[in-house]
């Protein structure tokens, strides 16, 4: 039986997490974030900086460390592991990575079939999930015959059908041509989903969080809104964060929560 989230708690919680991979090299250092529910926020962080380590610990890929996750209130760790993934849905960076499936339509429902859902029921969860990305009218191609853009659309589909959590995604415009990438902005925004974005694509963290954490040699060393971080140029400097020649952060509307 799925355990209901907790709807008092945050979507994320994590205390004290630290993590050495095997061969001993130490990559988290003792990180605490707690996202609550409904905010989009961006990872950001110089290559090696830990991102995809952290990522990697929230729905237990990752685990042994110190220091705890919480999901709407449910230790991320063995005991809980299926109802964990159906509540952290990772969009990784390559789309092919999560889609193998005949037809797009047999992909979303991948997800939800293997959790059980069955019939109309089903139909409707993945139509929806399709429906949410732009992509209904795609439903029988095969993934393969669709352009990159599409690809990483259908892929946010196959997650939001199972109703997560929290969405996270990895790198969500990279090889995306402008108007793909801003119509992927106007999805996400429209989504009423807790939201972790990783992203050394810094107009677009601020395009579509309010909210940024820099992690930064495994532990964080900001945390803020998204404008005021790019607009410290002592931190980005620090952190190797740089902005695309001539753009000024003040320029660009800040992102609101829901909007
Ligand atoms: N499987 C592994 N075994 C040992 N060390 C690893 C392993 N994977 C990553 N690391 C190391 O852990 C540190 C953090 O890596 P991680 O991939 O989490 O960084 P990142 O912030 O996601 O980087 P990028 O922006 O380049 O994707 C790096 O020093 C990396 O070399």
């Amino acid at each position: 039986m799925p355990t209901a989230p907790d709807p008092t708690a945050p979507s994320l919680q994590v205390s004290g997490l630290a993590y050495a991979y095997p061969d001993g090299h130490q990559a988290l250092f003792g990180v605490d974030l707690t996202i609550a529910r409904g905010e989009r926020v961006a990872l950001l962080g110089p290559n090696g900086a830990g991102k995809t380590t952290l990522v990697l610990h929230l729905n237990g890929i990752l685990g042994g460390g110190a220091g705890t996750v919480e999901v709407a209130g449910l230790p991320v760790g063995k005991r809980h592991l299926a109802e964990i993934r159906r509540r952290v849905g990772i969009v990784f960076q390559d789309p092919d990575d999560q889609l193998f499936m005949p037809t797009v339509r047999e992909d979303v429902a991948f997800g939800p079939a293997t959790a059980g859902l069955r019939g109309a029921e089903l139909e409707a969860r993945v139509t929806r999930a399709l429906e949410r990305v732009g992509m209904a009218e795609f439903a029988d191609r095969p993934p393969h015959h669709l352009s990159f853009g599409q690809r990483r659309r259908v892929a946010v589909a196959t997650v939001l059908a199972m109703e997560p959590e929290i969405l996270v995604l990895d790198e969500p415009s990279s090889n995306l041509d402008p108007a793909s990438r801003r119509e992927l902005a106007d999805i996400l925004r429209s989504l009423d989903v807790t939201v972790l974005m990783v992203t050394h694509d810094l107009p677009y963290a601020l395009e579509l969080c309010p909210r940024s954490v820099v992690l930064s040699g495994g532990v964080i060393t900001a945390d803020g809104t998204t404008r005021e971080l790019l607009c410290d140029e002592r931190l980005m400097r620090e952190h190797r964060l740089e902005l695309p020649y001539g753009f000024d952060p003040r320029s660009v509307p800040a992102p609101v929560a829901g909007g």
